[in-house]
């Protein structure tokens, strides 16, 4: 694979639209996300939000617009081969194999990487073997990195909700990205687990030289690790800045709350 110039754009968005039927859901959409940048994108129910990730991600086909994944278009791509070239993502609800275990949630992203082929896995020979074997414990190193080790036998479905959510970033995070999307990663969190989340998002970003992309309601949690915020009101984008500029900014104080809102807030 070509090297990535380090002043290419690790996602460059452009003239993004998806309409629905009648429904303009996301307009003339813009944005441009450096490498080790931690972006928020936010906005009112409806605003647009997860529509904008599907196409990044390839599970909508935009109406218009161009997405660039480190200088190369990804439009019309399918979401795995978008996935194998570095975009990870999460969902809004949690969607693991609620009935497999947290090992083998794990274990199946990193089959992305395993090193055998079809006849391999047919034949169940020797090369098979050695590779199932390293995979497993490569699985459960990485298992480890989460603290998810210890329930590497329990079956997803029955971890508590925030362990859910780590295991979702953990299987996403196996496959390798350069870009993880994270769509309401808080949602459901008591603000215990939102803490814990939070610190989760420093670590993966520092540990995996990440750079990170997230939609979430929780105001505590974008004010507190977003540098930089875009906010989305009825499928165009009406505000971008700082957390402060954002919190100060009166159309998004009346995308909130309604309009008259930003004279008494
Ligand atoms: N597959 C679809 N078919 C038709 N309309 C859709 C589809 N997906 C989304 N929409 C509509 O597009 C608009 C934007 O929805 P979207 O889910 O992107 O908003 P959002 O900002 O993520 O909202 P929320 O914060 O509530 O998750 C909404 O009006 C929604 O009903």
């Amino acid at each position: 694979m070509t090297p990535v110039n380090p002043s290419t754009p690790v996602l460059e968005v452009t003239g993004l639209a998806k309409i629905f039927g009648g429904l303009r859901a996301v307009s003339d959409f813009n944005m441009t996300i450096q490498k080790g940048e931690l972006v928020g994108l936010i906005g009112p129910n409806g605003a647009g939000k997860t529509t904008a990730f599907n196409m990044i991600t390839g599970l909508y086909f935009p109406t218009h617009g161009e997405i660039k994944f480190e200088g190369t278009s990804v439009v019309g791509l399918q979401p795995h081969e978008i996935t194998r070239m570095g975009i990870g993502r999460t969902f809004q609800n949690i969607r693991l194999f609620s009935n497999l275990s947290v090992l083998d949630n794990v274990r199946i992203a990193y089959h992305f990487h395993s090193g055998y082929s079809l006849t391999d896995g047919i034949l169940r020979n020797a090369n098979y073997s050695k590779n199932e074997r390293e995979l497993t414990e490569k699985t459960q190193d990485f298992l480890s990195i989460f603290h998810l080790n210890k329930f590497e036998g329990e079956i997803a479905k029955n971890l508590p909700y925030g362990q859910q959510r780590r295991l979702e970033i953990a299987r996403a995070l196996a496959c390798n990205p350069h870009l993880l999307l994270l769509d309401e990663p808080a949602a459901g969190m008591n603000p215990k687990e939102i803490t814990e989340l939070m610190d989760l998002i420093h670590f993966i970003r520092e540990k995996f030289d990440l750079t990170i992309l997230l939609i979430e309601h929780q105001m505590r949690l974008v004010m507190d690790i977003c540098e930089k915020i875009t906010v989305l009101d009825f499928g165009e984008v009406i505000a971008r800045g700082t957390p402060v500029e954002i919190q100060n900014n009166p159309k998004v104080v009346e995308a909130y709350l309604g309009k008259g809102a930003a004279n008494v807030a």
